[in-house]
């Protein structure tokens, strides 16, 4: 699903008002019924206070129609209008005559009203501001925020968190609506999706209000949130009278004396993502470990006994997976440096591979075209340097994508992959994720993904979303806390299947 900017959400706004003959008063109607019917089929009459507070601008009025709507229907309301601008809109305005023609008063306020009452009981409906915030909300707006933000109630954001703007992060985080649920129109906002800004969404659902579906189509956009339809286009069938040279040879290379773990989590991770043979590659003093471990898997060592020293191969891999657990002792980086001179073919590079790239940035440039970067935030800072915000993260791994055309992926609680001015932002995963060992699981699942004949793009984005299906389902049998990575591999098969799975036949009416 592609995640569009806020000028693009205008652009698709006036596209849908000329070619479906509608005003915008119809627009904003039409949205306002949608937030309605979904509040209603929960609340379904309950006696709860419904306090709505509404900006002046179009969100505002969103936030009006809905007060008229719940008042028909029986709820009880209470409707402020945060009065923050002289320069009302047009919709606005008519909606606040159609609310008051409904005997319907609302309390104005501005920077000299007292904070209204708001109990834990309440719920908030916030429509202060949307997709239009241009800049800080001003310190009295501010502080009704807080306000909110303390009160302990419910609190649904109309369309964004007030004081959450669409493209980057806010001015001041304290003057952001923190937002129990958000209902937001027709397509996700990229805000929703990073560190620094997600904080303010809590949950949030999508709410079809029928804007163009051709300008939504055919309009590219800099982002894509990657679920179940975008992934299952991707996947590579196995094929009948296929054997398991058919599905390439993938060569783990890392560890070093007490982190053999790693490689071992990560080839196994390979070898269940679908590689048809995985040799591990270990310093000596993994050499049994691993052999005990792990029967499918084959074992070279390079003859240095507790770090890698030199790397070679008998034979040419399909796809090389380096760096978990190597170290970055200087042989072993000259050793890493070699390698990276020697290959063609696009590998997968994680960990201190990272860690000795940024040692080395020298290096940078031998690294194969289409290669597969899986920096977690900290390794990304010592590869791209530091940022000031996420915003600024993301253009500069856009450049440093484009500049060696690599694959960079952001990992995350939505991991973002990146490739040159686009990326894809990830959806699967759970903070029982955080744990030990989890990011080499992922760099074995997309080399083996590599291994089989996947793109190194599309090994990325599929490899990402399948280690966070395989999370997620081991998180619904053990919970959080006890997630290990070992439990991610256990499930990988288990993820397969869930992708793969036939969407249940919908029940047939009766006569
Ligand atoms: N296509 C869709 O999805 C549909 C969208 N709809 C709804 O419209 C919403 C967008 O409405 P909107 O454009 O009127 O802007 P909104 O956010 O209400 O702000 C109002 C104005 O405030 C101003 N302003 C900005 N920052 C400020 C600040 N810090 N302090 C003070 N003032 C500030 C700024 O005007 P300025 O003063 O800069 O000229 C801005 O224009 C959208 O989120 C959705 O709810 C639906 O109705 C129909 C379909
Ligand atoms: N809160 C979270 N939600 C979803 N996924 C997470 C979360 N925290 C971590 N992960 C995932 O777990 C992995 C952790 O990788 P990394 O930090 O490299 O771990 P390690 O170095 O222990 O292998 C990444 O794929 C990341 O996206
Ligand atoms: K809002």
């Amino acid at each position: 699903m592609k995640i569009f900017s806020a000028s693009q959400i205008q652009d698709a706004d006036k596209s849908t008002i000329q070619k479906q003959q509608i005003s915008s008063e119809e627009l904003m109607e039409r949205a306002a019924t949608k937030l309605f019917e979904w509040i209603h089929a929960r609340l379904r009459g309950t006696r709860v206070t419904l306090k709505l507070f509404c900006g002046i601008g179009n969100n505002g009025g969103d936030g009006l129609v809905l007060a008229r709507l719940l008042h028909e229907h029986g709820y009880t309301i209470q409707v402020y209008v945060v009065n923050f601008s002289e320069k009302r809109s047009k919709d606005f305005l008519l909606n606040l005559e159609r609310l008051k023609s409904a005997k319907l008063w609302p309390d104005f306020l501005n920077n000299e009203s007292e904070l209204p009452p708001i109990s834990p009981d309440d719920i908030v409906i916030d429509a202060i501001f949307g997709i239009g915030l241009n800049r800080a909300p001003n310190t009295w707006v501010g502080n009704l925020i807080m306000h909110i933000n303390n009160s302990r109630a419910f609190v649904l954001s109309v369309d964004i968190p007030s004081g959450l703007p669409t493209d980057k992060c806010p001015w001041n985080p304290d003057y952001a609506i923190r937002a129990s649920y958000v209902l937001t129109f027709q397509v996700p906002k990229l805000v929703f999706f990073l560190p620094e800004t997600g904080v303010f969404v809590n949950q949030w659902e999508l709410l079809d209000i029928g804007l163009d579906p051709e300008y939504l189509q055919t309009t590219e956009t800099e982002f894509e949130l990657i679920g179940r339809p975008e992934v299952l286009p991707l996947y590579r069938p196995r094929l009948k009278f296929s054997h398991k040279g058919n599905y390439g040879h993938a060569i783990i290379v890392g560890g070093s004396y007490g982190k053999i773990g790693a490689v071992q989590l990560a080839s196994d991770a390979c070898l269940s993502s679908g590689s048809g043979l995985v040799t591990a590659f270990v310093p000596l003093c993994g050499y049994q470990a691993i052999q005990t471990a792990l029967p499918e898997v084959m074992v070279l060592t390079d003859g240095g006994e507790k770090i890698i020293s030199k790397i070679s191969f008998p034979f040419e891999p399909t796809v090389v997976g380096i760096g978990m657990g190597i170290g970055v002792d200087k042989i072993t980086a000259n050793a890493f440096g070699a390698l990276l001179k020697s290959m063609e073919k696009p590998m997968v590079i994680d960990a201190d591979g990272l860690n000795i790239l940024a040692k080395h940035p020298k290096m940078l440039k031998d690294i194969p075209e289409l290669s597969v970067l899986t920096p977690h935030p900290k390794e990304l800072e010592r590869l791209v340097g530091n940022w000031s915000d996420d915003f600024e993260k993301l253009s500069k791994v856009k450049a440093f994508s484009t500049h060696y055309n690599v694959v960079v992926v952001i990992k995350g609680a939505h991991t973002i992959t990146v490739y040159k001015d686009k990326g894809f932002v990830n959806t699967t995963g759970n903070p029982g994720m955080a744990t030990a060992g989890s990011g080499d699981v992922l760099t074995g699942m997309i080399t083996g993904l590599m291994a089989q004949g996947y793109t190194s793009l599309h090994a990325a984005i599929f490899g990402v979303y399948l280690h966070g299906l395989a999370g997620d389902i081991g998180v619904s049998e053990m919970g959080y806390e006890a997630l290990k990575a070992s439990t991610i591999i256990s499930n990988i098969g288990n993820a397969f299947m869930e992708l793969l799975r036939q969407p249940e036949a919908e029940p047939q009416e009766e006569n």
